[in-house]
């Protein structure tokens, strides 16, 4: 595969279709979880669109959650002192591939390994925001994730 025919990984998922589709589950499982249920207990209906926006923009997608509702800094506000543990973002983490698998989406190693990274990263980050005293940086980068040390989908060769 030469380096102009790598998709993004946004492509690779199956685009907004496949990411609506995942968040949307994953927020089913979210709250019946007895960890994660009372953290999400207020969310809006429309939490896993924005969710499954901000992913498509992080994974090589349009920038829609940039244009219209507020990119990195809002998601990172939306954090703050939510007092979130370990424990909670793990179990996040672990539902959101765990609903992956069930849906049928991409398994390949490859895939999965820069999926992983990300969630890894930026779960963390949500953690370290909610803490006290985590502020807000107003012209915060929306982050771009890629295939990372892989360079690309698996090919069999
Ligand atoms: C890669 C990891 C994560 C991403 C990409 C992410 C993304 C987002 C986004 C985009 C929003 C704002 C939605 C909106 O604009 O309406 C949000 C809100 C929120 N997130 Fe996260 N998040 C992550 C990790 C976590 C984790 C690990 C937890 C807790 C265990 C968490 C808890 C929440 C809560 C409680 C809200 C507010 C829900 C409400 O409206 O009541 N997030 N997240």
């Amino acid at each position: 595969m030469s380096a102009q025919n790598v998709p993004t990984l946004y492509e690779w998922v199956g685009g907004i279709e496949a990411l609506t589709r995942l968040t949307t589950r994953f927020y089913q499982h979210v709250k019946a979880d007895a960890l994660l249920g009372p953290v999400f207990a207020h969310m809006d209906d429309a939490h896993p669109a924005h969710v499954a926006a901000f992913l498509a923009e992080v994974l090589g997608g349009p920038g829609d959650y940039s244009s219209q509702h507020g990119g990195h800094p809002r998601m990172i506000q939306q954090h703050l002192n939510r007092h979130l543990v370990q424990e909670q973002r793990r179990r996040w983490v672990g539902l959101l591939l765990e609903t992956a698998d069930e849906l049928g989406m991409p398994d390949d190693p490859e895939f999965r390994s820069a999926l992983v990274g990300y969630l890894e990263w930026g779960s963390r980050l949500a953690v370290i925001n909610s803490q006290p005293g985590a502020t807000v940086d107003a012209h915060a980068p929306m982050p771009k994730w890629g295939w990372g040390e892989v360079k690309g989908p698996y090919t069999g060769d």
